[in-house]
């Protein structure tokens, strides 16, 4: 029978020490120093994270695999509260791509790279050049745009969403990424509407390698606006064919849980699994566990870490996550088949109790279940690729090689 592989990414679950840390930044800050998970840990252990969950860090699956082992490997540091004797696959990984964006770093882990500088619109201010502006409003049927400026989504949200009930014109906002963000209230503006406008401008955009145009739909009304489970990303496509291409190309089906299919613009991806939160994607990765057909690929992406947590700087609610998934990994791990491999792993950082509210630029783990202790050491995100292809016994692309 042939195996399955099961690869599964915490978004910005960052574990330290990237050798490139120092030339990425925070509000003017260098990320050197930067850990997600390691001062995650320290406030649960200092009894600064205790907001709906309480103490020291409980992570008891991942430790078991090698955790504790990895964050110490990849920044020296240790997880106070844990510290389990591996019994998995165990490692760290570090980027090459020049982002530390979630495109580039699953792209990596996928096998490729990535070869280009993005673009990223620099001002804090009039971020947008007149003639985007103007094509962004034409294409929307309005007279303008609000926003054009740096913003966190819920902050912009907050401040121009009774201007733009009242005018209809689209919320434009970036931030650190390379991205173009429109928020538009999904009763007023219609959330087809602003789908077909970000599906419209999306080309122009990655022309310029600008890496995502962003649909944020919002509803409620002033004073109580609530963004949607209905975002929708418009990815350049990436640079190479993936692991997901491959596997595909090699006739075994794919499983894409979650955002996996908007960042890799649905290539290579026979099954999505969508859900709106993280709970229903692991129901989608349990189930998987029973139904996924040998010889196939699971690729599922885990965001609420940073979308709700690390972008909000909110270290309790952080760590209440990361508790929630180990706790579930007690009902996925015993799906696994004699031969099976579940790679757990990172696209970035995103330290919670970092400067400002971007990514951080970090090392990732590298944990794995399924073929006993092994430990790898210190290896690159494309290597990642390459050994879920060769667990699989498909032929692997690019400059990754494979750990196993
Ligand atoms: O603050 P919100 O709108 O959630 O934006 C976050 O999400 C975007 C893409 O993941 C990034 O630009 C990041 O800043
Ligand atoms: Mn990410
Ligand atoms: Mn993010």
């Amino acid at each position: 029978m042939s195996p399955r592989a099961f690869l599964i990414v915490m978004d910005s679950v960052g574990i330290g020490g990237a050798p490139d840390a120092a030339a990425f930044f925070n509000e003017g800050r260098p990320d050197t120093g930067a850990n997600t998970l390691a001062h995650i840990a320290q406030a649960c252990a200092e009894g600064r994270a205790n907001a709906g969950r309480s103490g020291p860090l409980k992570l008891p699956h991942l430790d078991q695999l090698g955790l504790s082992a990895a964050v110490e490997l990849a920044s020296g540091e240790k997880l106070p509260g844990l510290g389990a004797k591996p019994q998995g696959l165990w490692g760290a990984a570090s980027e090459v791509s020049k982002g530390k964006d979630t495109p580039s770093g699953h792209w990596e882990l996928a096998g490729v790279p990535v070869p280009w500088d993005w673009h990223y619109f620099k001002e804090i201010e009039n971020s947008f050049p007149p003639d985007l502006v103007d094509f962004v409003a034409k294409a929307a049927g309005t007279e303008g745009i609000l926003g054009n400026c740096h913003a966190p989504g819920t902050a912009i949200m907050e401040r121009l969403g009774e201007e733009h009930l009242r005018t209809g014109w689209p919320i434009c906002y970036t931030s650190a990424d390379s991205v173009f963000q429109i928020a538009a209230h999904e009763e007023s503006f219609g959330l087809e509407r602003l789908l077909d406008l970000c599906q419209a401008i999306a080309p122009r955009l990655h022309e310029m390698k600008v890496g995502r145009v962003i649909a944020r739909p919002f509803v409620g009304v002033p004073g109580a606006f609530t963004r949607t489970p209905n975002r929708r990303d418009f990815a350049i496509e990436p640079p190479a064919p993936t692991l997901l291409d491959w596997v595909q190309g090699a006739g075994r089906t794919t499983h894409a849980i979650g955002k996996i299919g908007d960042i890799f613009s649905h290539r290579g991806i026979t099954h999505l699994h969508k859900g709106k939160n993280d709970a229903d994607l692991m129901d989608h990765l349990i189930r998987l566990g029973d139904e996924a057909e040998p010889g196939s690929l699971t690729f599922a992406n885990f965001v609420e870490f940073d979308s709700l947590y690390g972008h909000r700087r909110d270290v309790a609610g952080y760590a209440r996550a990361l508790e929630w998934f180990d706790g579930a990994l007690a009902r996925f791990l015993p799906k696994l088949r004699p031969g099976d491999l579940a790679l757990f792993t990172a696209d970035h950082g995103n330290d919670p109790t970092w400067s400002g509210t971007d990514h951080t630029r970090e090392r990732v783990p590298v944990l794995g279940c399924g073929i006993g202790l092994r430990a790898v050491g210190q290896v690159g995100y494309a290597d990642i690729g390459a050994s879920v292809a060769a667990h699989l016994g498909v032929p692997a692309c690019g400059p990754g090689k494979s750990f196993l």
